[in-house]
């Protein structure tokens, strides 16, 4: 194996004006859509009404950049796309819209020799390694396929010293095993083996240590760290797991719902999460916690249907910070009452029947008059009555449908004001630069909470 950087594809000529010299991989508008409800009949019936087909939108228009040498994290709720995304980037699967460059050149019109070089140059490693590899072949075979493919010289030479990377030695007394014959752990480091032989610029790892015990995992991520300091590779980071991004990550993307909504730097995201779902994503950590002394704020209730996914704010269904409607001008106390009810009656976890105690629950410190007092009254009576359909519909459409929350898309926004490149996706960060809706919160909260989040990787 040589070293990788020695014939980097980043020596390459760059067709695409914007991209800053360090850049690797630029993704421009990215976008995956999954066909759906494909029955002829439902099919022929929208595209008579002029409809577009259903969809999942698995990714919805994504941008960002990997720099040269430089490990990215994408983190994110299950479902959220980060699988999907990783698959586009190594281009197993075609995207909908949008583009990648790599290199500086869409990898959309690689063909040929090219694209046989970016399929060398682009590994990707996925989280069951049982499943990722062939179960037929063994060891040696599996780790010289990529040569083969690309008709690379030395294959034997360059096999072993890949598998002593991945600390399989000696790699001899492992050329004819099977993958069922190794553990979890000499899996997963195979399929790094694999990965590394063909001496590629960028890596995606997906999950790579989540189906490992967690024993085994600490020596998983000490070998990938090694692997990206050693060989300079960039490396995107796929995972559900912030601890471990954490421990990985130059940079960091959060997603939800096929949307990046926060990113910049790892550690002040971390730290200092700014977009109202990272904040909620962070608490949610269960162990360590890094939001020690800080106010916690609850996720509420689930990811929503990526099929129908909601105009405006994809998070707006479930956002702590969700923007009052402008025609109200509720105080902070109001507003929370108003929509802490509102978000009771669309998960119908109210129980009373009773409508002075249900205004007691939720308006006991707070009395609305006028237009919303009016709608509150009719819905509090309309769930003293079990109709919670009627009740949503009139509360979430008074209230939450007229929020610009529901009704524009907050465009991920580059926040001078905050150290470190940072982008945010909420409206609440739009209107006025330097506005931060957590900063009393912030004032309050000891000097280095973050410290309290050591890394899992770590604790591993
Ligand atoms: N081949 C496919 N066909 C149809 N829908 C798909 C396909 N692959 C993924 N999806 C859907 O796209 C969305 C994003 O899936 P993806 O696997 O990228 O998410 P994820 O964040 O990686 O989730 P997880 O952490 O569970 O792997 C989900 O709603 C998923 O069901």
């Amino acid at each position: 194996m040589t070293d990788p950087t020695a014939n980097s594809a980043t020596n390459g000529a760059t067709d695409n004006p914007n991209d800053a010299d360090d850049t690797l991989v630029r993704v421009e508008g990215l976008e995956k859509h999954f066909p759906v409800g494909t029955g002829l009949v439902s099919s022929f019936m929208k595209s008579v009404r002029g409809e577009e087909p259903d969809a999942v939108h698995a990714i919805d228009g994504i941008d960002f950049d990997l720099r040269e040498g430089e490990t990215f994290g994408i983190a994110g709720e299950s479902g959220c796309g980060k699988t999907t995304t990783g698959m586009c980037l190594t281009k197993l699967y075609d995207p909908t819209g949008g583009s990648i460059y790599y290199d500086g050149e869409d990898i959309a019109d690689k063909s040929g020799a090219a694209l046989s070089n970016f399929r060398q140059n682009a590994q990707m490693i996925f989280q069951d390694p049982f499943e990722s590899l062939n179960p037929r072949m063994t060891v040696y075979d599996t780790v010289v396929e990529p040569l083969r493919i690309h008709d690379v010289p030395n294959q034997r030479s360059r096999v072993r010293r890949a598998l002593e990377f991945a600390e399989l030695e000696p790699a001899e007394a492992y050329f004819d095993r099977y993958p069922h014959e190794l553990s979890g752990g000499q899996r997963q480091r195979l399929a790094i083996a694999r990965a590394l032989v063909i001496d590629p610029d960028f890596i995606v790892a997906d999950e790579p240590v989540s189906m490992l015990d967690v024993s085994l995992r600490a020596g998983v991520l000490s070998l990938l760290e090694r692997m990206t300091d050693e060989f300079g590779l960039s490396v995107v980071y796929i995972s559900h797991d912030l601890s471990l991004l954490r421990h990985m990550c130059d940079r960091l993307a959060i997603m939800y719902m096929g949307k990046i909504v926060e990113q910049g730097p790892t550690e002040e995201i971390i730290t200092n999460p700014k977009h109202p779902y990272t904040r909620a994503l962070i608490d949610a950590v269960p162990v360590p916690d890094p939001t020690a002394g800080r106010e916690r704020v609850e996720l509420e209730g689930e990811v929503g249907d990526a099929v129908n996914v909601p105009s405006g704010c994809r998070f707006r269904k479930r956002c702590p910070k969700l923007i009052q409607p402008s025609e109200y001008d509720f105080s902070t106390d109001e507003w929370t009452a108003v929509r802490t009810f509102m978000r009771s009656v669309q998960l119908r976890n109210i129980e009373s029947r009773d409508e002075s105690n249900i205004r007691e629950e939720f308006f006991a410190d707070t009395s609305l008059n006028g237009e919303a007092g009016n709608i509150v009254d009719e819905v509090i009576s309309l769930v003293a009555s079990g109709e919670f359909d009627e009740a949503d519909d009139l509360l979430t459409g008074r209230f939450e449908e007229e929020s610009v929350c529901a009704n524009a898309l907050p465009p991920l926004h580059e926040r001078t004001d905050i150290e470190g490149e940072r982008e945010v996706a909420c409206h609440l960060y739009e209107s006025t630069e330097g506005y931060d809706p957590y900063a009393e919160i912030e004032e309050t909260k000891p000097d280095d909470h973050g410290a309290a989040a050591e890394s899992s990787a770590d604790a591993d």
